[in-house]
């Protein structure tokens, strides 16, 4: 038994999707089938369709920042019912395994390894075109009207959000605000900077306003970024292009000897070398979230790290999806994090490739899809 959905189908690396009409199976044993309404497109959807993604698995449904409702349930599901509106998780979250009990990383291991080969637990996909199967992507897939996705890795959310807009909490808005709030923990009256003022970055400067630092330095070597992260409230603003000599000095120069802390939101490696050295001495704590290119490393002289600066590192802002994205939601609803001024650009799925177009030409923050 399948039904027929409406996708955009990332066929090859390089070449841009095509809308096609997927065959989708029922969900088997714990899985859920969602309508998709509507889904943010990444940077991480286009790093996968670059081609530079090492994991990326071709031909696939890629997409990982949807909304959307319970269409079906498969045998056992008990957590979500038709109907129910949920937040599709790339992170799960099974409350069983070593690292969810741990109670120190919310990254869930239980279907870590068939999701990253692009399949669903059982070693299979629910996608199909023409016969031949379509990979899923991150155990998300939400760049087609239907999806199926693990029980485990759906956030039941309140029924009254805009899921066209609640959507981005999927991913980018709580990776950013996460990443401060959850990872680095900022303490109130903190110096922070931010490297990279994408869906992530300014994501993470709501995150240090709702912290209380007392300054955030937004850095972007696009100047066309600044209005926004003011608006978020941002309280300085760099462009790298604007000096010859290395970034971190400036910083440095500039908050009397480094920032508390600092989160690379871009994934450029020289950059998260700039981040951590951007850092006050004895104290400075630098957080990355940016994703690099297949085979680079980072690098720093130890001494760095010896004269006690931090470096880490942060998944989906450390956020356990199940048990915290409805509070994220709620604060949606409050306006305590303002959605709204991420989405740029609103398209049908039709017109998705635009999307990518936009991003790369530093045009959008977030472009949402409407199915
Ligand atoms: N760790 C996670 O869980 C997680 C989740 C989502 C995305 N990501 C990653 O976070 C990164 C940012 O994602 P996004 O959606 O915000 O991307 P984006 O493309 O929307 O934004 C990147 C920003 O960085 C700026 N930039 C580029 N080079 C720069 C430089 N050298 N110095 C300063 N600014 C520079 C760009 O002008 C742009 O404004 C990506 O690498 C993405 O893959 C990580
Ligand atoms: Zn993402
Ligand atoms: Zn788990």
């Amino acid at each position: 038994m399948s039904i027929k959905s409406r996708a955009a189908v990332a066929f090859a690396p390089g070449k841009p999707l095509e809308i096609v009409e997927l065959d989708v199976q029922a969900p088997k044993a714990g899985e859920v089938l969602v309508r998709i309404i509507a889904t943010g497109v990444c940077h991480t959807d286009a790093f996968t369709l670059s081609g530079d993604d090492p994991e990326g698995i071709f031909p696939a449904v890629l997409g990982h920042e949807g909304g959307g409702i319970v269409e079906a349930v498969g045998e056992g599901v008990t957590s979500v019912s038709p109907g129910d509106h949920v937040i599709p998780l790339y992170t799960a979250e099974c409350r069983r395994c070593k690292f969810c009990t741990s109670g120190k990383t919310n990254l869930c291991q239980a279907v870590r390894t068939t999701q990253g080969k692009g399949l669903m637990p059982d070693g299979t996909t629910r996608f199909s075109y023409q016969g031949k199967p379509i990979y899923h992507y991150m155990g998300t897939s939400t760049f087609s009207e239907y999806t199926v996705v693990p029980e485990i890795s759906l956030a039941k959310i309140n029924k009254e959000a805009p899921l066209e807009k609640v959507c981005l909490l999927g991913c980018g808005v709580t990776t950013g605000i996460g990443a401060v709030l959850n990872t680095a923990k900022v303490q109130a009256g903190s110096t922070v900077a931010i490297f990279g003022l994408g869906g992530i970055g300014l994501a993470a400067i709501i995150g240090a306003t709702m912290a209380n630092a007392s300054r955030i330095i937004a850095i972007d070597i696009n100047p066309d970024k600044f209005a926004i992260a003011e608006k978020l409230g941002a309280t300085d603003f760099v462009n790298p292009k604007d000096y010859d000599k290395p970034i971190q000095e400036v910083i440095v120069e500039l908050t009397d000897g480094g920032v508390d802390y600092s989160f690379e939101c871009v994934g450029n490696v020289g950059l998260m070398r700039a981040a951590l050295e951007s850092c006050h001495k004895g104290w400075g704590e630098s957080t990355i979230i940016g994703v690099a290119g297949a085979g680079q490393e980072i690098s720093t002289r130890p001494f760095q790290l010896v004269t006690g600066r931090v470096w880490r590192g942060s998944a989906f802002g450390g956020v356990r999806g199940r048990t915290e994205l409805p509070d994220y939601v709620a604060k949606a609803q409050s306006g305590e994090i303002p959605l709204d001024v991420f989405i740029t650009h609103t398209m049908p799925l039709e017109d998705i490739n635009s999307a990518f177009d936009l991003m790369h030409e530093g045009k959008s923050i977030r472009s949402v899809i409407h199915f």
